[in-house]
């Protein structure tokens, strides 16, 4: 989220949670006073989650001090010891390239309070808007895992149907232009979430 109009759309919407984007060369970051606004604009029960990748400490904490968080996602090659650091729910971000390093990543990173699981595109960290194989993901993992990469009204519900994820997340397939979220895409991708959620419950 990157303007104060998004965010009180997708906690009207009933969004779990709004991400706040550190990472400078994203066209989605915010400054810090952006962030600490946004972050007060989030419901109660909207959780505020703060985007790094490869951060130093002091820029961790600079933020956590200044904005209110409630977890950290980390979407770089930091270690799990330096995301348990900060006395925060951290999600760890795995990029998905092939069976056996997601296996090898999953147990690395077993002490983050999420996994969230995203595409691999060479030399870019996030944010890249494709999907990957889904398949990859090990049966035993799917219900415990974020789902995150290319995701979008058009394939969410497909997404939530075939793996009941956790959770799903989604950055560039509800923009109406980079950083500014399309209110009828959100309103969309919630709509076809709740239709698998409401599809699982009946089945
Ligand atoms: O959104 C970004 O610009 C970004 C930059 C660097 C790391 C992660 C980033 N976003 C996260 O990437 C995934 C997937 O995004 P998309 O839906 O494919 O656009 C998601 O977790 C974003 O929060």
């Amino acid at each position: 989220m990157t303007r104060p109009a998004d965010v009180e759309m997708a906690d009207h919407l009933g969004a779990d949670a709004i991400g706040i984007n550190f990472y400078p060369p994203s066209p989605r970051a915010v400054s810090i006073e952006m962030a600490a606004e946004l972050a007060d604009l989030a419901g109660a029960f909207c959780t505020r989650v703060a985007l790094f990748v490869n951060p130093d400490q002091d820029e961790v904490r600079r933020v956590l001090e200044r904005v209110s968080i409630d977890v950290i996602q980390f979407h770089g090659d930091e270690s799990p010891e330096f995301c348990q650091g900060f006395n925060k729910p951290w999600i760890k971000a795995l990029r998905v390239r092939d069976s056996a390093s997601l296996e090898a990543d999953l147990e690395r990173y077993r002490d983050a309070q999420t996994l969230l699981l995203d595409a691999y595109k060479p030399g870019q960290p996030g944010g890249t808007g494709e999907t990957f194989n889904w398949q990859l993901i090990p049966e035993r993992w799917r219900s415990s895992i974020v789902l995150a990469g290319g995701l979008g009204p058009a394939n969410v519900f497909e997404a939530v149907s075939t793996l009941r994820p956790l959770g799903v997340d989604v950055s560039g397939g509800i923009e109406a232009a980079k950083g500014e979220k399309s209110p009828d895409k959100m309103t969309e991708f919630v709509r076809q979430v709740r239709l698998a959620d409401a599809q699982r419950e009946t089945a």
